[in-house]
């Protein structure tokens, strides 16, 4: 009797609490690849997304190559999330074709690696990024994922709960 509720108790703290701690413990630590971390924020399964709380713990860390693929004049009267790089979606297949000296001196940033799991496109509401990634997908950045909620679900976020925002990042506008 009292052996059965043992297992059964046991059965409901590791199948339901402990296991899945320990998971997101080990997702979350500083040693978790940034698909780790990106991932054990998801609850679905699509994983050629990130939500915002995953891209927002990203930008804080700073282990992100965050392209926001809008043109220029929309940065400057909207505003931007803070460490993306502006390549317009026109520019986007151009400048992923580049040599990395060239992308380096055109964009200020070093080029992403095709194998790197931190590649993330956005815009103001999706459409665009999806194009974007699509279009680096063809050159081998297999990984390259979107971020669907763009800058319009970023703002939303902070002007919501401004006091979210870790000082550590600038709110840029
Ligand atoms: O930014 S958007 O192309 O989704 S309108």
């Amino acid at each position: 009797m009292a052996s059965r509720a043992v297992v059964r108790l046991s059965k409901s703290v590791f199948s339901r609490s402990v296991l899945p701690r320990v998971v997101i413990a080990k997702a979350l630590s500083s040693n978790a690849s940034p698909r780790e971390r990106i991932w054990s924020c998801k609850k679905e399964t699509d994983r050629s997304q990130i939500g915002l709380e995953c891209l927002k713990d990203m930008v804080v860390d700073g282990d992100i190559q965050l392209f926001d693929v809008r043109e220029p004049h929309e940065l400057a009267s909207l505003g931007k999330i803070p460490k993306s790089v502006n390549i317009p979606l026109a520019q986007v297949v151009e400048a992923f074709s580049m040599s990395p000296a060239e992308f380096k001196e055109k964009y200020r940033v070093p080029k992403p690696d095709v194998k790197d799991e931190n590649l993330i496109f956005h815009c103001q509401s999706g459409r665009r990024a999806q194009k974007a990634v699509e279009g680096v997908k063809q050159l081998g950045f297999e990984k390259a994922i979107i971020f669907a909620g763009g800058w319009s679900e970023w703002e939303f976020y902070i002007k919501r709960r401004p006091q979210a925002v870790p000082r550590k990042v600038s709110y840029e506008r």
